[in-house]
């Protein structure tokens, strides 16, 4: 990143949460680089696996549809001047022959080279999208902590979408309008050196008024970019928030800052646009400048007898096409300078490294039976803050520990750290005997499972949901698993059962049969650790026995950590460890720690008090 990056609307966002707004985004810097030739080396790599197959054809048929534009012009003034001038109208109609064929010629060779750059096109931004996705389900938590869905989400839709147009139209057409110009000049230069001198002059001082203009372009649409970015990061917000929304009625809140972004995206769009626009007025100036030069001291030649009447048409034919090139050049400058904006900021997701990332010589964590240790582990989410600071824990294979404590105390950090979605900072997690972090991470994850509290439940068939634990699972193994966690009953009274289309984060469904689906899942992949935060949602008394009974099966034989909130639960661990502030405080079953009246005795008091205010 360069160091007069700016944040602009990153100020903003500090001016908002000082005046009290309640969405404050951490955006995309707006980036003030140079035309970076490396970016454009590293986007053209993209294009090589198909360079040799296709390129050749789009090459030829560029350089036919160029020639063909090249030579019209000058068919036409031998026209005038020979067949016109002598009253030669077979040589006349054979000159209009030529141009048809010529014409029909570039039609052609156009249509060919269109397709391909088109099937070229899609080819990279399909391999663009396909990298960046796949980079993503890569990265560690610590990445996603960082940033809103929302802006992810537009580094894989709008900004590969940008360089699109790049990759299907802009490269060829770059190439062509090169082409073209050099041929023109050379043309007029060859035919006429004094006239296509004068005309050429225009050129620079062309160039040099448009370049001008070229930074703020870039900028501009860059802020476009980040204004996007806000948008996006805003919708998805307040879709997944919406019930909280309309619960809270903020609806009308929402609406007036979405309106906001909104008109500061319709703002920043239009600045960007007309910026843009005013390429086209230079070009046109310059180009009547051109003409009047052309006919002015072209007509002084022509009674100079320097040159011909056909020479002069062609040459004005010539300008009409010189000028087109140019212009198209200068459009493709500012598109390939938002190009160059999005890829910066592609490559830059692409280029992060998960902060959990394999050791080099990470060996397959053979199948344990479940001994855990923790020893001294330390771990800060940010430097300087520690979530866990010195952990000792020791496992053996098959039992249960429930972890308890107040909230914030650590509970989760440490079922993070177990199935590596963090690295510890200090210390070692050895699962019997093989420290986590020399063993491949697949390994790992395949042995210990996990049930997080907000199941999350993917759009598909309830069948794929619960296959989602194991991908070969048969029809058969996932009814045995539903039936085993108690999920069957309700499954099969669902309208379509198991093949029952539910939407994304199972939104039909109650919370406690969402459980039930993700305990199915998990038995499903039967790992030998099994990991599970306890959902905290009351549910009615059937559920919850139904609940204990499936999470019973579950448990039954594998080394298990929860973190628990009912009492069943916690009575039954063969471990309790309450944390604090990420510390042990208190180890050992529910009657030892009962007797020993100290933090776990004061929880349990006060979930009986509770339970008997409630009742
Ligand atoms: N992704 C994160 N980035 C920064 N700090 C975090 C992150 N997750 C948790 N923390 C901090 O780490 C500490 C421990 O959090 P943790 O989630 O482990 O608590 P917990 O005991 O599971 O709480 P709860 O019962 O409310 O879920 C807290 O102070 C919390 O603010």
């Amino acid at each position: 990143m360069s160091k007069s990056a700016t944040t602009e609307t990153g100020q903003e966002n500090k001016e908002a949460s000082q005046s009290g707004k309640r969405f404050v985004y951490q955006d995309d810097e707006v980036l003030d680089k140079e035309f970076d030739w490396g970016q454009v080396k590293r986007l053209s790599r993209y294009m090589k696996p198909y360079a040799k197959q296709i390129l050749p054809v789009i090459v030829t048929m560029m350089i036919v549809g160029a020639l063909t534009k090249l030579l019209n012009p000058l068919l036409i003034a031998y026209a005038i001047d020979h067949a016109l001038k002598e009253g030669n109208s077979r040589l006349l109609m054979q000159c209009v022959g030529g141009m048809l064929a010529l014409y029909l010629i570039q039609w052609a060779a156009n249509n060919y080279r269109i397709r391909y750059t088109n099937t070229i096109g899609q080819k990279v931004i399909y391999d663009l999208r396909h990298d960046l996705f796949s980079h993503i389900q890569t990265l560690s938590f610590k990445f996603f902590d960082k940033r809103p869905a929302g802006s992810i989400l537009v580094r894989i839709t709008n900004y590969v979408n940008s360089l699109q147009d790049l990759f299907t139209n802009g490269v060829v057409n770059l190439l062509i309008d090169c082409v073209q110009l050099v041929g023109i000049v050379l043309i007029l230069l060859f035919y006429n050196i004094k006239l296509g001198t004068a005309i050429i002059v225009t050129v620079p001082i062309m160039f040099v008024i448009s370049t001008k203009l070229r930074l703020h372009i870039r900028r501009a649409w860059q802020v476009v970019q980040t204004k996007q970015s806000r948008i996006n990061a805003h919708l998805n917000e307040c879709i997944q928030g919406i019930k909280v929304t309309q619960a809270f009625t903020q609806e009308k809140e929402n609406i007036a800052f979405f309106d906001e972004m909104n008109m500061d995206n319709h703002k920043s769009w239009n600045r960007a646009s007309t910026l843009n626009q005013s390429f086209n007025p230079i070009i046109e100036v310059t180009g009547a400048i051109g003409y009047c030069i052309l006919f002015w001291f072209g007509a002084h030649l022509i009674q100079q007898q320097e040159i011909t009447v056909g020479l002069l048409v062609a040459f004005a034919t010539y300008i009409g096409h010189f000028w087109e090139p140019i212009n198209r050049l200068g459009q493709m400058y500012s598109q390939m300078l938002i190009a160059m904006a999005s890829s910066e900021r592609i490559f830059e997701f692409i280029d992060e490294r998960p902060n959990v990332a394999e050791a080099d010589n990470a060996k397959p964590l053979p199948p344990v039976r479940g001994d855990i240790e923790l020893k001294q582990v330390k771990f800060e989410y940010e430097p300087g803050r520690l979530a866990l600071k010195g952990i000792d824990m020791s496992v053996k294979a098959g039992q249960s520990i429930a972890l308890v404590g107040h909230t914030g105390s650590g509970k989760s950090t440490i079922i993070n750290l177990l199935c590596r979605f963090y690295d510890i900072t200090s210390g070692t997690i050895t699962i019997d005997g093989h420290d986590i972090r020399d063993v491949s991470i697949p390994s790992l994850r395949s042995q210990v499972g996990i049930v997080l509290q907000d199941t999350f439940i993917f759009s598909g068939t309830i069948r794929d949901n619960i296959r989602f634990g194991r991908l070969d699972a048969t029809d058969e193994e996932i009814e045995f698993a539903a039936k085993a966690v108690r999920a069957h009953d309700f499954i099969v009274n669902l309208p379509q059962g198991y093949d029952t289309e539910v939407q994304e984060r199972g939104n039909v469904l109650s919370m406690g049969q969402r459980q039930l689906i993700s305990f199915a899942r998990a038995l499903l992949a039967d790992p030998r650790v099994l990991i599970l935060d306890e959902a905290t949602a009351s549910i009615d008394t059937e559920t919850e026995l139904k609940i204990q009974e499936a999470l019973k099966t579950l448990l039954a034989g594998r080394t298990s950590f929860i973190i628990a909130h009912r009492l069943s639960t916690i009575r039954s661990a063969d471990n309790i460890v309450v944390l604090d502030h990420g510390n042990i405080m208190e180890q050992g079953n529910h009657e030892e720690l009962m007797r020993q009246k100290g933090i776990y005795y004061g929880l349990i008091q006060a979930q009986y008090r509770f339970l008997r205010e409630v009742s």
